[in-house]
């Protein structure tokens, strides 16, 4: 039996992510800000509906001391921890010129040093485990490219595609996998956000930005959270064990087609 922990899933791709892994006999362990708790004790019941263990935990990955907790808490409560899913993030809609050293420090406080903090924590635990492990990162397809209006937000996924490198180097010898998902646009609460705050500044209705980003879709639409758990349930199982150091753009042929 295989635990997994899901960082970010009170809602949206995280909670497409930890649904899946239980419809594939994983006992997951989800988390997400306090704030969110009503939404994330309802995955947990999701969850629990398909037959597996659940817990509902809550931290902020960007806090040590509360990814410690998260994952202490997960081995207490399941027995193990085998895959780390480091999914929680947050977008930044700005100019360059208008960010910041503060705003700056957030984006990459939880994007950056959140999936480090996930994924030392998870490594750490595994390596004692002794039975190797999955560890798994939210990156973008804004760790391949960089984006106007998106700048900083680019640079935290930029940083985590190559701590995906350094970490699956690192930890190869232990049996431990490390890999990323590369979304494109998912149609969440992030991409409201993201398409309402670039309405703004662009002065543009609700949903035209949406829709001239999505307009370079090769496959003609926008992606849903369950096409990205469909990648990662691939890099959680063993289907995947050759493969580490990858972030894998899972984005209808947005880039490079
Ligand atoms: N929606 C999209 O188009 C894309 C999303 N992504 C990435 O996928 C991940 C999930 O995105 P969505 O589901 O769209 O976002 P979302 O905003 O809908 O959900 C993110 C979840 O993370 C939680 N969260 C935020 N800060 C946190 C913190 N400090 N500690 C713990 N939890 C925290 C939120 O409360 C929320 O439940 C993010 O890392 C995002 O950057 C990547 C590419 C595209
Ligand atoms: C949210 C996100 O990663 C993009 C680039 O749309």
């Amino acid at each position: 039996m295989s635990t997994a922990h899901v960082t970010g899933a009170a809602r949206g791709i995280g909670k497409a992510i930890a649904l899946r892994l239980a419809e594939d006999g994983h006992d997951v362990a989800v988390s997400d800000l306090p704030g969110m708790a009503g939404e994330l004790d309802a995955t947990r019941q999701e969850i629990e509906d398909l037959g597996v263990k659940a817990v509902a935990l809550h931290g902020d990955v960007s806090d040590a001391p509360s990814v410690r907790r998260l994952v202490a808490d997960t081995v207490a409560a399941l027995g193990s921890l085998d895959v780390m899913v480091a999914n929680a993030g947050i977008a930044q809609t700005k100019a360059l010129l208008d960010v910041s050293p503060e705003e700056y420090d957030r984006v990459h406080a939880v994007n950056g040093r959140g999936v480090f903090l996930c994924y030392t924590e998870a490594a750490r635990q595994m390596i004692a485990q002794g039975t190797g492990g999955k560890i798994i990162g939210a990156a973008s397809i804004a760790a391949h490219k960089g984006f106007a209006l998106l700048g900083v937000y680019c640079s935290s996924k930029f940083a985590v595609r190559s701590l995906t490198q350094s970490a699956a180097q690192e930890w190869a010898e232990h049996g431990i996998t490390v890999n990323a998902y590369c979304p494109g646009i998912v149609d969440t609460t992030m991409w409201e956000e993201i398409d309402h705050d670039l309405g703004e500044i662009n002065h543009v209705e609700e949903g035209e930005s949406m829709k001239a980003m999505a307009a370079g879709i090769a496959l003609g639409r926008v992606s849903t959270g369950e096409d990205v758990a469909g990648l990662v349930s691939y890099l959680a199982g063993p289907d995947s064990d050759y493969m580490t150091g990858q972030s894998v753009l899972i984005d209808g042929g947005m880039l490079f087609v």
